[in-house]
């Protein structure tokens, strides 16, 4: 497999020069993939050779044009698509030069620029997600210290686990959902807002960006300053170091760190809570999705809960840490369904040798996660739900993709990783195990899959109807 010695979003050169790699090339010269290259080795194919849109298509600006209507049947959001030919066309490594062509850069990094317009226009700093450099870094240090713990993230379980029952309540009182994304996105608001502010909102943030986003900032800053109160009063008391270790609280930790004023901490805040709120809902909405089109695999599941948590309705940390095939359901469908349109991206900071080839630096190298997951060589029968693949106790063919760690990263890689990454995950098993546990789900007759479309995460194409069968467990 590609190895990724590919560094963080330090430089911000706008060269749109695009390598998309879409899984581990199969003709690897004796460089081998990952190596920093020495640029004059004879080994190394030069940046020139690698394979790609030739000709008109090398024209700045117009030659971005011609991969899409009317030249071809895309538009710009079948991005996905026009990689994928060109994967079929080229081979495992292609080039696209795209010029100095903004229109499709802004297609490529679509949140990414539209908060820099944002932070631009409204003089609000800008948050951990569109931070560069030391910067970033400084922000991103104390954070994930606290936010990567595990000790931390299993002590929101109970917070979670309560949210979680209140939204089982609702879909009870419900029988049925007629649009599952808008019931997710409620619930993981609430659920990350625990984690942000330590307390529900009870709101929906259904508003244009511009307007939450601020709404988001000030409540951050209110919020704050009352965590900020409690703390003092903790401390005042003789009680915080006692309290901090006893019961480990990412924001109390975050406000009790001196490296960060209140400006950091309310930047730290709204990246999680802006990043937090799509990317698991739509996540768990393609798990439900998958468990409702698979009920063989959906009851194997339910046998999972039932054997695990027996007579007792409270999920606990250890509950979790026993459910295998839980987990192995939502890796399943995130590898089904990526959840990313494009997943980790890179600048180039130096040199490197990719597949064989030279890539100079500020090159933006992609790798191309949604077309890895779906390759057979690595996933055989790729369009099918299997969450058996990923067990540890597999041992034939179809779990094979267990060598191949690098093939399936739906939270990126390296320092910029996801830093939600644990809570994102633990949200999802104590949302999933609480849905399956209280309800057997379909989807209505007839329906035998779900379109996706892309936008920064992938997303229905459509609203999804849930049956929801009450299995008629009670969460008290
Ligand atoms: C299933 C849900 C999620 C997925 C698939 C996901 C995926 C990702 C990916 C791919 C990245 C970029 C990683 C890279 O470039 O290597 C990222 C960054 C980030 N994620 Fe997540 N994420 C999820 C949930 C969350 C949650 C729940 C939070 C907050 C509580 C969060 C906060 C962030 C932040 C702040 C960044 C930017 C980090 C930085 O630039 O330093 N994410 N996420």
């Amino acid at each position: 497999m590609w190895s990724l010695r590919l560094c963080s979003r330090g430089s911000r050169d706008l060269r749109l020069r695009i390598t998309t790699v879409s899984h581990r090339a199969s003709t690897t010269s004796a460089a081998q993939v990952g190596e920093v290259s020495d640029p004059g080795s004879t080994e190394v194919k030069p940046f020139s050779q690698i394979p790609g849109p030739k000709v008109l298509y090398n024209i700045p600006f117009l030659g971005t044009a011609f991969h899409f209507k009317p030249f071809t049947k895309y538009v710009p959001d079948d991005l996905l698509d026009v990689l994928s030919d060109a994967r079929d066309k080229y081979g495992d490594i292609v080039k696209i030069r795209m010029g100095k062509d903004y229109i499709v850069y802004e297609h490529l990094r679509v949140g990414l620029d539209l908060s820099e317009t944002f932070h631009d226009r409204s003089g609000v700093p800008r948050d951990l997600g569109t931070l560069q450099g030391d910067e970033w870094a400084a922000l991103r240090k104390p954070s994930q210290e606290k936010m990567l713990r595990p000790a931390v993230v299993a002590n929101y379980v109970p917070l979670i686990e309560k949210v979680t029952n209140d939204f089982v309540e609702e879909l009870r009182k419900k029988g049925s959902v007629d649009n599952l994304l808008k019931e997710l996105m409620n619930y993981t608001t609430e659920s990350v807002a625990m984690l942000c502010f330590n307390r529900r909102l009870g709101t929906k943030l259904y508003k244009r960006f511009e307007k939450t986003y601020l709404d988001i900032y000030r409540i951050g800053r209110k919020e704050i300053s009352a965590q900020r109160k409690m703390l003092e009063k903790l401390q005042k008391e003789g009680k915080l170091d006692q309290y901090l270790q006893d019961e480990p609280n990412f924001i109390y930790s975050l406000i009790n760190d001196t490296r960060m004023t209140d400006d950091k901490i309310n930047s730290v805040i709204m990246s999680l809570f802006i990043a937090g709120i799509d990317s698991t809902a739509n996540t768990i909405a393609f798990v439900l999705i998958n468990l409702a089109l698979n009920p063989e695999k959906q009851d194997r599941l339910y046998q999972e809960i039932k054997e695990t948590m027996g007579d007792e309705n409270t999920l606990t940390k250890e509950h979790l840490a026993e459910m295998s095939y839980l987990k192995a359901c939502v890796k399943e469908s995130q590898r089904l369904v990526f959840p990313l349109m494009l997943g980790a991206i890179r600048y180039l900071e130096e040199d490197i040798v990719l597949a064989g080839y030279h890539i100079p630096k500020k090159t933006l190298v992609h790798p191309n996660m949604n077309s890895m997951t779906m390759d057979d060589r690595f996933y055989p029968r790729p369009t099918e739900y299997i969450p058996e693949r990923w067990l540890r106790g597999t041992k034939d063919d179809i779990a094979k993709g267990q060598d191949f760690p690098f093939g399936m990263m739906p939270f990126g890689f390296g320092p910029r990783g996801c830093i939600g990454q644990r809570f994102a995950e633990t949200e999802m098993y104590i949302g999933v195990a609480k849905v399956i546990q209280n309800f057997k789900i379909s989807l209505p007759p007839g329906v035998t899959g779900v379109k996706t479309k892309h936008k920064t995460f992938t997303t229905p194409a459509e609203s999804v109807f849930l049956n929801l069968t009450d299995r008629n467990i009670s969460n008290v």
